[in-house]
């Protein structure tokens, strides 16, 4: 392993500013990745949506901003740089949507499902979570049902109900508060327990294998040997993930607005493409 590679120029080292660093961030993050990107191997690790891609309505219909799917795979195509995006989708959507690079690493169902070679092995279930699995589908289709416009999202370990388009904030509160309510009903019953409630973005996502996004960050660390992570996430989902970075050598970036653990924030999704291409410039 190969220890910290020279910064080369930066801010404050010359008379003007760096022809080849991206103007625009601030300084503060801007020195928080000179130092990134001064180690080797590194991992810049990044949730799609609502990071990768701005939020749309129907989940499918996602994709990401051209200027960020450039400059992660330019990144990716860096000596000692490895990539991954870290997403609460299923596997085959994130594919689907992102159609990622096969050198991009990827973390699907928060964790549950991963891609990190040409094979990704599938996630199997046994008998007991089938089980779950198909109760808790039954508890959200028939929240669906009461509500127009909200509906339920399959993925191999859990399922979703996705309240965005549901008619007024009243209703997408009522539907998740109804559906909880249903699945602590659900949990009672024997052997029905097994399951994991999250909230997301105008979602409620229940799963049946117990997964985060700091385990998968964890994972993606151990597998990359990367001495600093780099994370930008925009969702409570990805707090797991912020929450596992170490504030001296990596990087966590928080995209939007909200409470987070996150050292540093962008406004949104069309200022990723500045801090991947930072990294990129500081790498030389
Ligand atoms: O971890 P992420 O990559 O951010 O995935 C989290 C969830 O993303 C999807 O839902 C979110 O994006 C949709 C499309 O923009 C949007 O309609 C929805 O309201 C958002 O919550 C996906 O559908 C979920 O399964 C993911 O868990």
């Amino acid at each position: 392993m190969t220890g910290p590679v020279s910064p080369g120029p930066g801010p404050g080292s010359g008379p003007g500013p760096d022809p080849a660093r991206p103007a625009g961030l601030p300084a503060d993050l801007s020195q928080a990745l000179r130092r990134f990107a001064g180690r080797t191997p590194i991992l810049v690790a990044v949730d799609f949506d609502g990071v990768m891609a701005e939020l749309v309505d129907r989940a499918e219909e996602a994709r990401p901003l051209p200027a960020n799917a450039e400059a992660l795979t330019a990144l990716g195509a860096l000596a000692g740089v490895h990539t991954a995006l870290v997403s609460g989708r299923a596997l085959e959507s994130l594919m689907a949507v992102a159609t990622p690079p096969e050198s991009t690493l990827l973390i699907a169902s928060h964790g549950a499902e991963r891609r990190l070679g040409p094979d990704a092995p599938p996630l199997e279930l046994d008998a007991g979570q089938v089980r779950v699995l198909a109760g808790v589908g039954q508890v959200l289709e028939a929240t669906a049902r009461r509500y127009p416009d909200a509906w339920v999202e399959h993925k191999p370990a859990g399922r979703v109900l996705q309240v965005r388009l549901a008619r007024t904030p009243e209703a997408k509160r009522q539907a998740v508060a109804e559906a909880e309510a249903a699945l602590r009903e659900l949990a009672g019953e024997p052997g029905m327990d097994g399951f994991h409630v999250g909230h997301g973005k105008d979602v409620l996502e229940v799963s049946v294998v117990r997964a985060d996004k700091g385990q998968g960050l964890d994972l993606l660390r151990r597998v990359t040997g990367a001495q600093a992570v780099l994370f930008a996430g925009d969702d409570v989902t990805d707090e797991h993930g912020f929450a596992r970075l170490d504030a001296d050598r990596d990087v966590s970036v928080k995209v939007g607005g909200g409470p987070t653990a996150a050292r540093f924030r962008i406004e949104g999704p069309e200022q990723l493409a500045a801090v991947l291409r930072e990294v990129a410039a500081w790498r030389g």
